[in-house]
Parts: C-alpha cells; structure tokens; sequence
C-alpha cells in the first residue's frame, strides 16, 4: 500500500494503511461458499447468479465467515463489481434467523432510483427466508410509504383502547429498510411506531457523495438514535435529546430492557461503500466507525473496471453537436448515456438531437430537473430498451445499473477523477465489456490524459470520426440550431406562464453547444 500512502497529500489512516486487498480474490461457485443459507443459494440461481465476485467473497469472509461482523467495513471496489449484493446478502443471512420482525437493517442512498434499485436486490433474495424489505424515498405518498413501513394492531371487538398509547403497539412491517435521508428523517421525526432502536446493520452507500451533503444532519441523528455507547452503558429513555431528534421514542432502549441483561448490547455494524471512496480522516470521522476494516482493490487509490476501454474524440468546440450526431450513427442503436455537464445543457442537447431527427434510435433526457415519475418513466424505457440514447446531466452518474449500456458519452468533459470512474461505469459493468469516449479539444488533451492517470489509465487512444460524416450533417445542423433558438424562447414563454422560474433553466453557459 505504499502507493496509496505516496499519492496522498493527508496521512491515511492508520487502518487504511493495511487494507485487504479484494483483487487477490477469485469469484467464488456459490456450491463452495462457505455457510450459505440454501433458501439464498436458490434465490440467487434464480436472479442468474452460479458464483460470488470477489469484493462479494471479501465482504462473506469478513462477515458470515471467520471475520463474523465484528469490524466496521469500509469497502472500495469499483463501479460495477457487485457492491450491492456484498452487503445485502450477509445482512439477509443474518436475520435470516431472526423470531421477531423489526427494522434491523437500514440502508441509506442519495437519491429515489438509487434506492429503488437496491429494493429490488434485496426483495429478490430477503423473501426467500421470511424478511420483508421497504422503501423511504421522497416524491411518493408519505401515507403510503407509512402503511407499508408499519404494521397497526389488530383491534378486538369489546376492547377498550387508549389512543394515547397505541403508538406503543404499532410494530415494523419490515425488516430491513432502503431509504434516502430526507425521507429517513421524516420518519424518524413525524411517523408514529417508527423506531431504530433495534437497528443492527447500517450500510451507507455512495459513502463519499453521502458525506458532501449534510442532509438535515441525518448521520449524526441515526448514529445519536442508535448508538449504545461503547462502555456498555446505555442512554435511557428519558435522555434529552435536541429537538432534531424529534420524537423520544426512537432512543435506544437499555439493554436490561431489550433482553440482552448481562451480556454484551449488540453493537450496530456498520458497511461503508463506494467506487471512490473518501480517505479524508475529518470525513471519515463522521461516521463512528468501531475498529474499522479497509477492503480495497489493488493498489491504486482509483481503478476503473478491468474492460473499460476510454477514448478521446477531438473535435472543435462548435461542431460537438455533429461529432456527436456522427459517433451515435456509428454505435448503430447500442444503448448509450451522453453526460453533459448541466442540467441546462443537457436539455439543449436533448432538444436539439431530436430537431434532427434521422438518427433512427429513440433518444431520451433524463436530469434533476425532471419530476421523478418523467424519470421512471424514462428509466424504466431504457432499462426494457425502447430507448436507446439517454442525454443526462450528473443524476445518472453514480450507481445507476442498467443491463446492456455499452457506451458512454462525455459530451461535456468531467471536471473530476470521481466524476469520470462514476460516469465510465455505467458500462463496463460485472465483468462486461464497455467504452467510454470523451469529446475533447486538442487543447484539453493533455490536462485531460493527467485526470484519467490518477486512476492509473493514460492510455487514451482517438476514435476518429470520419470527416465526409461531419461535412454531410452541416446543413442540417445549421437549421437544426435556427429552430432550437425557437424551441427555447417557445419554452421559456410557457414556463413564465405557468409560474416556473426559467432563469434556474438559463443559468450558467447559455450558448446552444455547451463548451464546458
Ligand atoms: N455474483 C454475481 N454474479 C453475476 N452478476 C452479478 C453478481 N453480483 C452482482 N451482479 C451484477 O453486477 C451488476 C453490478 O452490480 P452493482 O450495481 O451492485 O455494482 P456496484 O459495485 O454497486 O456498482 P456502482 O459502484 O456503479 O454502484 C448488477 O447488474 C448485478 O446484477
């Protein structure tokens, strides 16, 4: 690990000095896997899977095997390499055992898709062994959310109840919970029977994006509202609690009181995760590790899925709308993401690649700026593949895992190392195939082969596109440009009408080709 130590500028930690290195791992045949439940085995045939990759073997040894949860894991393993069911399938192993159903598992996101996403992981194996999952996401019914998340008491006829304490008999209906912080907190704070107190398993994924945002401090709160105090002496009931914490019902609860008198209070494990994670010790500190394990892979601080291949596509400025009609014409209909650098932009490339038509693949926008029912709508039609060019701004960057992306477009060049690992994998993904071009001045080459060395890659052969192509599309672009000036002052006009603020659309590069 000398290398991670040289190419930092802050000390690593003492336990990031001495990480497992995943890479020397071989997947492993789930008929090998060591203590396996068989109801999973068979659910994880049935999800196609015949054997662990390693950062999933790594995370199995340091958890069900000898290792047996008694370290906090922070796992960095690139994108694509099965992160997810690293953590999920010896969270369901474990409560797999479990007689009474409460919320022992939380696993927390940055955004809805996200979340989503990782549902579906764990309800297609947590059923097989009697666990039921659930979702806290904004943008959904918060009524909803709450019946699916709490089970309410059966009344008995003749029975006189106090509605006072009948919070007291409501129960979780899930065992394990995927949320995101905004609507984690809402529950903490407003949704009666909503409790962590018995929380065993905290997993914290996208851990470098989850710790740039505050959240309504909803870290220090879940840590606050669960933590047992690592002298075996426990808050009590009755402890105060800033107002942030909302209701006192969430306090853990003693440990004489939970059952666990004269034995050690089980402590709450927690799984750290990301393709670029943080090594920042003052980030890190945030979350409260206990005696923390590093499972990296191989020796460079970044690494890039083993067969991605980047390329470069030089292009002037002004023509990267052509260059990039060309390079999609040349891919023949492969599913694509085009990242841009803005929401703005990529609602102008979005705009203008429809006004030229011709393209004969079906071309979506999918950003921030969208309702989120637009965003499934438009994520589900490429997950089934009736769209097969999504235009993005950063909100598809990080984890979103969609079969078949076999191409990555950086219209606008990342700024960062972390964005560039975030955005090339969302090909490349569990052991497939994938390209990553970015379109960049010959200027830019040269700052641009530096960023992509700190993932240890300074290969970055050109794709060329064919002159005669870019020559043929000039006359149609020139009007395309003409009627996209139209289109956005037509859509400008209609949003002041309808009260949306379009200056939030128009800020920063206002120019038709985005340069940025
Ligand atoms: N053991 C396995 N066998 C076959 N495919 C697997 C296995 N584990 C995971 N996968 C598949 O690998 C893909 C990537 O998994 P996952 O989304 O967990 O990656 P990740 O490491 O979290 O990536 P990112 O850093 O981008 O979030 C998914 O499509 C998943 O279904």
């Amino acid at each position: 690990m000398e290398e991670l130590k040289k190419k930092n500028s802050v000390p690593l930690l003492p336990w990031m000095r001495s990480p497992v290195d995943v890479s020397l791992l071989e997947e492993c045949p789930l008929s090998l896997l060591p203590c396996l439940d068989p109801r999973l085995k068979v659910a994880l045939q049935n999800m196609g899977f015949s054997s662990l990759f390693s950062v999933q073997v790594a995370v199995w040894q340091e958890t069900i095997g000898p290792g047996s949860f008694e370290r906090d894991l922070c796992i960095n393993s690139p994108t694509g390499s099965g992160k997810t069911l690293a953590y999920a399938l010896p969270i369901v192993q474990k409560l797999s055992t479990r007689a009474v159903k409460c919320l022992r598992a939380l696993v927390v996101l940055p955004t809805r898709d996200l979340a989503l996403q990782v549902k579906e992981v764990f309800t297609a194996i947590a059923p097989a062994v009697g666990l039921s999952v659930g979702l806290a996401v904004g943008q959904s019914s918060i009524a909803d959310e709450i019946s699916e998340l709490i089970r309410r008491p059966k009344l008995e006829a003749g029975i006189c109840y106090d509605p006072e304490n009948s919070y007291q008999e409501l129960q979780s209906a899930v065992d394990i919970l995927v949320a995101t912080p905004g609507r984690l907190m809402d529950h903490i704070n407003n949704t009666k029977g909503f409790t962590l107190e018995n929380l065993c398993y905290l997993v914290v994924d996208e851990t470098d994006r989850m710790l740039r945002e505050a959240y309504q401090s909803w870290l220090p709160t879940v840590l606050q509202l669960t933590h047992s105090g690592g002298d075996g002496l426990f808050p009590q009931a009755n402890t105060f609690l800033p107002s942030t914490f909302g209701s006192l019902k969430t306090i853990k609860r003693c440990g004489v009181e939970r059952g666990f008198k004269g034995k050690p209070f089980p402590r709450l494990v927690k799984m750290v995760l990301s393709a670029t994670l943080t090594q920042d010790p003052s980030k890190l500190s945030q979350l409260d590790l206990h005696h923390p394990l590093f499972l990296t892979t191989g020796k460079q601080r970044y690494k890039l899925p083993d067969k991605l291949e980047s390329y470069k596509v030089i292009c002037d400025s002004k023509l990267k709308p052509l260059y990039l009609v060309a390079l999609l014409q040349n891919l023949g209909g492969e599913k694509c993401i085009v990242f841009t650098s803005s929401v703005e932009s990529a609602h102008r490339l979005f705009t203008l690649l429809n006004i030229f038509g011709d393209l004969k693949v079906k071309i979506k926008e999918y950003s921030g700026l969208q309702r989120q029912s637009v965003r499934s709508k438009t994520l589900k039609a490429f997950r089934e593949g009736n769209v097969q060019v999504l235009v993005s701004s950063d909100a598809m960057t990080r984890g979103m895992d969609v079969e078949g992306v076999r191409n990555v477009i950086n219209y606008d060049k990342p700024a960062y190392i972390k964005t560039y690992i975030h955005r090339a994998g969302r090909t490349a993904r569990a052991g497939q195939t994938g390209r990553c071009f970015t379109l960049l001045r010959n200027d830019e080459v040269k700052r641009f082969k530096k960023l992509l060395q700190k993932a240890d890659n300074d290969a970055l052969p050109d794709h060329s596109v064919p002159s005669s192509s870019i020559e043929s599309l000039h006359p149609v672009f020139t009007s395309a440009l003409e009627k996209l000036k139209e289109t956005i002052v037509s859509e400008a006009s209609r949003k002041r009408k309808t009260g949306f603020k379009f200056s939030r659309m128009s800020k920063g590069n206002r120019s038709y080709h985005s340069t940025k």
